[in-house]
């Protein structure tokens, strides 16, 4: 009995999960998800993937899914990335890789752009047609965590910039890795990208992984006097790309 519901189990799943060999192991990649959206009072469809990390590469899928429950995975965190349209065969798609940032996205932050960039992305993914959004759940902070994130906002209460405020706590400015979700991208489409961003490490990390870039949708707005100055030190010290008008020009 036992064993006709776990292969009940696999066989549902086993045709949504995808290896991908890595440097250090695996990424599984389950999906595609139908997920409806409420994007600005309109309900959009998505396709969801997540993606978890490991070091075994196996394709026996049922010993992943064994190890499941015995690791704890909500204490960790899973990246995932939404797709839209016919992504993998279309030829012009547009892209976001957004950093997660619990205060913007969750809490509606106004200390910096991350909330409006995370919405305003999935709105001209949507426009365009065809894209996704990946959402980089192992970068808060640039790479430092949620937990010195808050204490790096404190340091900027206190006259630090947020580039000082990293670097004093003994971090790099900014230390994400773009290296699985480029793998992720790989997997779902071989075709060029235009990626959206103001960031041009980005773009330099798609890049140099191979990967044929068509363009850069630049993304400024929702610039208030709460994060001017954060949204001006990326532009003078961390090599953000500014448009004539869009950032904070005087
Ligand atoms: N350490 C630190 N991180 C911050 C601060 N404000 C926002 N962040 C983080 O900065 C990252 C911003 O991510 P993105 O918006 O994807 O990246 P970006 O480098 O600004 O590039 P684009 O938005 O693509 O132009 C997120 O991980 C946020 O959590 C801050 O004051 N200090």
């Amino acid at each position: 009995m036992k064993k006709t519901f776990v292969t009940k189990v696999l066989e549902i799943l086993e045709d949504k999960i995808q290896l991908i060999k890595t440097s250090k192991g695996a990424i599984y990649l389950v999906g595609p998800i139908r997920l409806p959206v409420n994007l600005y009072g309109a309900t959009v469809v998505f396709q969801w993937y997540c993606w978890l990390n490991c070091d075994e590469v196996t394709e026996d899928y049922e010993r992943v899914i064994d190890k499941l429950s015995s690791v704890n995975l909500a204490e960790l965190q899973q990246s995932s990335v939404l797709v839209y349209g016919d992504f993998e065969y279309h030829d012009d798609a547009i892209i976001r890789f957004h950093s997660i940032c619990h205060t913007g996205d969750i809490f509606g932050s106004k200390r910096c752009d991350c909330g409006f960039q995370l919405k305003q992305s999935m709105k001209m993914i949507t426009e365009h047609g065809t894209g996704a959004l990946f959402y980089l759940a192992n970068h808060e902070g640039r790479g430092i965590g949620l937990f010195s994130k808050a204490m790096a906002y404190i340091l900027q209460e206190n006259g630090f910039d947020t580039v000082e405020a990293n670097e004093a706590l003994g971090f790099v400015d900014d230390s994400r890795n773009y290296e699985d979700a480029i793998l992720v991208l790989k997997a779902l489409r071989k075709k060029p990208v235009t990626l959206i961003t103001n960031n041009p490490k980005k773009l330099r990390a798609l890049k140099d992984a191979g990967l044929e870039v068509s363009g850069r949708e630049p993304l400024w707005g929702d610039i208030s006097e709460y994060n001017e100055k954060y949204l001006q030190t990326k532009v003078n010290k961390s090599g953000h790309l500014e448009e004539e008008g869009t950032c904070c020009n005087d």
